[in-house]
């Protein structure tokens, strides 16, 4: 039985989480935090009371409730101080929150190698786009252009997100090439992340989607890849997974996608 502790337990994905932690049979949920705090964790995942409150003070849930496993999907506002105080702590963690700068993963990578830790910091948990991440690492060698394109909804925290760029990372040596076009409209071409060019479009459409798309480019053969989806359920068989092997990986190892763990 894995105790896990939910970050972000009143969000979106964060309530997912703890319903399916009540399910679950091989997890027992252990506590669970958010900003406001003092609410029942059933009663914020929609679900009935579970006689388990959530706490507003992180270091004091965590004391308090001593997981096997935190899952957290917060914000990137408070992330860098949530993955410093798992390491504190010594937690194996699964990281779903994304903004954090990459030569700040850099870092992040190195302490975890340094003092033996365990993480799991995947920008979408999604099969679709892990797959998707899976299949550029072993043809993106064969199309030297490549753009990743993503769409989400006007109230989405970051631009690009870190979907975006995993999926640009994923692409081995980058994209070749130059652009000309000079920019009549600031920002209108997008930025570069690990050399490829990424473009993020914003909509204020009132459902959930997030949809991302990479184009391959060779001479004379263009290949488009699109994933979208729809609710935030399509994350927690990933989720699941990651809470399952991040136990089992060795001490002083970070994972980035889900095709790292062992097959099971
Ligand atoms: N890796 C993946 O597969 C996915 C990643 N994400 C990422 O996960 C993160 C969370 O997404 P989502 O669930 O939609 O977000 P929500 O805004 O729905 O939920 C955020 C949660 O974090 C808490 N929170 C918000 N701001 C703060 C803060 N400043 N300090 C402490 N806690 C805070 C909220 O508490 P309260 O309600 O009390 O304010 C809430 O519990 C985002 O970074 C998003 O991009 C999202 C989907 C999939
Ligand atoms: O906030 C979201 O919605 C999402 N965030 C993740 C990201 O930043 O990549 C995953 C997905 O794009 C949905």
């Amino acid at each position: 039985m894995i105790r896990l502790f939910v970050s972000g337990a009143s969000g979106n994905v964060g309530r997912l989480v703890v319903r399916e932690a009540i399910l679950r049979r091989d997890v027992e949920l252990a506590g669970g935090f958010c900003l406001e705090g003092g609410q029942d964790l059933g009663v914020l995942a929609g679900t009935d009371p579970l006689g388990l409150m959530a706490v507003s003070d992180l270091r004091v849930g965590l004391a308090a409730s001593s997981p096997d496993v935190v899952v957290d999907f917060t914000s990137a506002v408070v992330l860098r101080d949530h993955l410093e105080l798992y390491a504190e702590l010594g937690l194996d963690a699964v990281v779903g929150t994304t903004g954090l700068p990459e030569e700040e993963i850099r870092r992040v990578r190195d302490r975890v190698r340094d003092r033996g830790l365990r993480l799991a910091l995947i920008s979408n948990f999604g099969l679709g786009i892990n797959l998707v991440m899976d299949f550029l690492a072993a043809v993106g060698e064969h199309y030297p252009y490549v753009s990743v394109l993503e769409r989400h909804p006007a109230s989405m925290a970051n631009a690009p997100s870190g979907t975006a760029g995993l999926l640009a990372s994923s692409v081995p040596g980058g994209s070749s090439g130059e652009v000309a076009s000079r920019e009549v409209l600031p920002g209108v071409l997008g930025g570069n992340a690990f050399g490829v060019p990424v473009l993020s479009q914003r909509m204020p459409y009132p459902g959930p989607y997030s949809e991302h798309e990479v184009t391959l480019g060779r001479q004379d053969e263009i290949l488009r890849i699109s994933v979208t989806d729809f609710s935030s359920s399509v994350y927690l068989e990933g989720i699941f997974r990651a809470v399952r092997g991040v136990g089992a990986l060795p001490p002083g190892t970070l994972v980035r996608r889900l095709g790292e763990f062992p097959k099971e």
